[in-house]
């Protein structure tokens, strides 16, 4: 099923990486209980090996299925099918997009990260079905991050684009996601203003009444 523009309201990307000492399994299920649209299973440098990481990603798959949160998987495309995942998050370095598309169903959704009009473009003509475009702010969540290049990209890739579902991140907090919304973003993805919160039930319940 395509994803509509109002499943990427706030759209949690997380990996164990990210969750400091806490159980992954339980920040997810309090960014759901606070509102979250929409999840990355994004297992990134972290302790774990490929078993672990499928064992963590049968668990978070099974929590989005019983709250009908759809699940995507960052960067690889078999995790996508064993987790039988909604869909799969592919940057300009993974799998381009034709070849996900050979091998993924052909309900799987795929977002694709973009950060020029171009980038854009191709993502849309290739048959993605939303965009990412960040870094909007400095992040620390990611160490090999480009430079922010801030709200006015996304908005010049809007007015490009059209109709069609784009989520703003990187460094994107309850003070400035104001200005990602302004500039045509349907959505907001974060990491650590969720996973990095004191509660992340409470933040994401924030991040979600601030994006109405
Ligand atoms: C929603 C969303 N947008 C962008 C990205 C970044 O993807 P990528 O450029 O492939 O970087 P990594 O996440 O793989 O480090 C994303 N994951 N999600
Ligand atoms: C995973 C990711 N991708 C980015 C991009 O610019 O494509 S920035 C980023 C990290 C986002 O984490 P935080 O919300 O903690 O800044
Ligand atoms: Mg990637």
């Amino acid at each position: 099923m395509p994803i509509k523009a109002k499943d990427l309201r706030l759209y949690l990307v997380m990996g164990s990486q990210d969750c400091l000492d806490r159980d992954p399994v339980a920040v997810l299920q309090a960014a759901i209980s606070g509102g979250i649209t929409c999840f990355q299973f994004r297992e990134k440098h972290s302790a774990r090996n490929l078993r672990e990481t499928v064992e963590l990603g049968h668990s978070l798959r099974a929590l989005c299925r019983t709250h009908r949160i759809p699940f995507l998987v960052n960067d690889r495309v078999d995790l996508a099918l064993i987790l039988d995942a909604d869909g799969v998050h592919l940057g300009q370095d993974d799998l381009p997009v034709p070849e996900a598309k050979r091998i993924l169903p052909p309900s799987c959704v795929i977002g694709v990260s973009a950060r020029s009009i171009p980038e854009a473009r191709q993502a849309q003509q290739e048959g993605a079905d939303y965009i990412g475009i960040g870094p909007m702010f400095a992040t620390t969540s990611k160490p090999d991050a480009k430079q922010p290049i801030g709200p006015e990209a996304l908005a010049e890739i809007r007015q490009a684009l059209g109709d069609f579902p784009i989520v703003g991140i990187g460094g994107i907090t309850v003070d400035n996601m104001a200005a990602v919304r302004q500039a045509g973003a349907d959505g907001i993805a974060v990491i650590s203003a969720i996973t990095r919160a004191d509660s992340p039930e409470q933040a994401a319940q924030q991040l979600r009444q601030c994006s109405r």
